[in-house]
């Protein structure tokens, strides 16, 4: 279990991060919210890789803010930041390697077989002697989600970590954290509402470094009951509305004349929330 309380980072002056608090536990967790809202900032105080201004974070009775504590709790995390900055020249299997090493898996013959196992989960075995310059984006990113996968963590954080998937990985990828989610805290961010609503069971909606939504994606969603219209017509006084592949206009907001409703998606929730709807 993990508990952070009133967790506070500022830049400037500027709070990133205002007071959080939030409980993770077992399964998956998605962090929604605008850009800026604070959700690298928490995911990187997770990490521990930057250290808060106020507040506290105890993981499995963990303080990441005591160095003895904060070793330890690093050994039972992952993490796929947003900007891994990869060794371009490394193969993909020194890379992952390399990473292991830092994680103290000091065993060569078992790490090895660590990260042949990873570099499979993520369907990289097969470019396990390519240079990391060489792979596409799409292959980069899951080479990232490798290294968070080393060592069986109890605490994985991925930080956008769909982004610059084709359509097949990112299936793979949802099936692998989903099973993940299982047996482990996963705490993900992303901008795309389709993997909140198909892979997380809750999700947080972070603005301007709080909370503004911790629920389930259907709870999100929710909150755009009745306010989302299918016209034939195209509605003159709506902020916001587009043509649908069926030809139909779909807004999301007031009702416009001979519209009727249809069914809330998480994206649709989400933009309520947020107060962009019309
Ligand atoms: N190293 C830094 N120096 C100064 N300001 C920073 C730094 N890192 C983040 N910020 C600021 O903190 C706020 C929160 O940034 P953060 O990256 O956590 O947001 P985010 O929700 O992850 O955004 P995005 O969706 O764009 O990735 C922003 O206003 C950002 O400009």
């Amino acid at each position: 279990m993990i508990q952070i309380n009133g967790l506070t980072k500022r830049y400037g002056g500027r709070p990133a991060l205002d007071g959080l608090d939030l409980t993770l536990g077992i399964g998956v967790t998605g962090l929604l919210g605008p850009n800026g809202a604070g959700k690298s900032t928490l995911l990187r105080c997770l990490a521990t890789t930057l250290a808060p201004d106020g507040g506290s974070i105890d993981a499995y009775g963990l303080n990441p803010a005591a160095p003895v504590q904060r070793t330890a709790l690093r050994r039972r995390l992952g993490y796929l930041p947003q900007d891994p900055g990869f060794y371009p020249h490394f193969t993909a299997f020194d890379l992952v390697d390399y990473v292991a090493i830092l994680k103290e898996l000091t065993d060569r013959a078992a790490r090895h077989a660590e990260v042949r196992r990873v570099l499979a989960e993520v369907e990289l075995t097969d470019k396990a002697g390519t240079k990391v310059r060489k792979l596409s984006g799409g292959m980069r990113q899951r080479l990232a989600l490798a290294q968070a996968l080393l060592g069986e963590p109890d605490l994985l954080i991925l930080d956008e970590p769909t982004v610059g998937l084709d359509p097949e990985q990112r299936m793979s990828f949802r099936a692998l954290v989903s099973r993940l989610g299982e047996s482990c805290t996963v705490v993900l961010s992303t901008h795309q509402t389709e993997d909140v609503a198909a892979l997380c069971e809750r999700v947080v909606v972070l603005r301007d470094g709080r909370a503004a939504f911790d629920g389930t994606p259907r709870e999100l969603a929710g909150i755009a009951d009745g306010r989302v219209w299918l016209s034939d017509e195209a509605p003159a006084a709506a902020r916001v509305f587009w043509r649908t592949a069926d030809g139909r206009y779909r807004t999301l907001g007031d009702r416009p004349p001979a519209a009727e409703a249809t069914r809330p998606g998480v994206e649709d929730g989400y933009l309520t929330l947020l107060g962009e709807a019309a």
